[in-house]
């Protein structure tokens, strides 16, 4: 449901896996697509209580250990296996992925479920990271503004192969040195299939918050709007802000302009 419509949205509880890399970020925006209760996940009850997560970036193997110190891999995986909408964020898609390419000695865990291979660090090193303007899928253009977004990849990881049936949300097409080093012309950077969504950039680095909404509608979808309390209005747009971390802002989605914008 876009923004602005009539009839407001019933509220429904999105979860954030906030063990480690850019869950505030992420939080910051589905705070912003109204009638979503934003919850950050560490333990099995939130996680319960969640109708859809999103795994964020950050750094893939990290994060794994973490999530396995913590118990969580487990209930990670019955929840994507009981068909709750997932979003991974490039460490989350590498999370999500059923393989992975460029894997740290001795390996690294996944939770698997998403039928496609990644190359860990298909674009290079932190300081190979860029920003540039993908064409944007239909379900992210429905929410109005732009035909394209603004694509921001750190050390990004990119799509080798996927399975049948995952559908392409995004397709990045390599430069001539890029093409030269990897034989391809172009690898696949946003997917889907069934509830689970992955992107390899970061649109929670940025302030469109339609990826947020095509995932929240993907949530909706799947809950039937069970997770929502009928006939009760959405929260005030900034409800959950005083949850926000307590530092100073440090990225341009943490400015008072952004956070104090209506239109988004
Ligand atoms: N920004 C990111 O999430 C980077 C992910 C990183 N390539 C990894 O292996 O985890």
């Amino acid at each position: 449901m876009a923004t602005g419509d009539a009839t407001p949205a019933p509220r429904i509880r999105v979860g954030v896996l906030a063990l480690q890399g850019s869950f505030r970020e992420h939080m910051t925006l589905l705070q912003k697509v109204p009638g979503v209760e934003v919850v950050e996940v560490r333990t099995k009850d939130e996680l319960e209580s969640v109708a859809g997560l999103i795994i964020p970036g950050g750094e893939s193997t990290t994060m794994a250990l973490v999530a396995e110190r913590w118990g969580l891999i487990p209930e990670l995986r019955s929840f994507a296996k009981a068909g709750k909408p997932v979003w991974g964020t490039c460490a989350g898609m590498i999370f999500l992925a059923e393989g992975a390419e460029g894997q740290k000695e001795g390996g690294q865990t996944l939770l698997g479920g998403l039928d496609i291979t990644v190359s860990r660090n298909f674009f290079g090193a932190q300081i190979n990271s860029f920003e540039t303007r993908l064409p944007a899928p239909e379900c992210v253009k429905s929410h109005g503004s732009t035909d394209d977004f603004r694509a921001v990849f750190i050390r990004a990881p990119a799509v080798l192969a996927a399975g049948p049936g995952v559908e392409v949300l995004a397709e990045y097409a390599l430069t001539p040195e890029e093409r030269a080093k990897h034989g391809r012309d172009k690898v696949i950077v946003g997917v889907r299939k069934g509830v689970l969504m992955a992107t390899a950039f970061h649109p929670e680095l940025t302030t469109d918050i339609r990826w947020h909404q095509a995932f929240v509608d993907m949530v909706r979808a799947h809950a039937g709007e069970a997770g929502g309390v009928p006939g009760k209005a959405p929260p005030p747009l900034y409800e959950n802000l005083g949850r926000l971390p307590n530092r100073p802002p440090d990225m341009p989605i943490y400015g008072q302009e952004f956070l104090k914008r209506e239109d988004l």
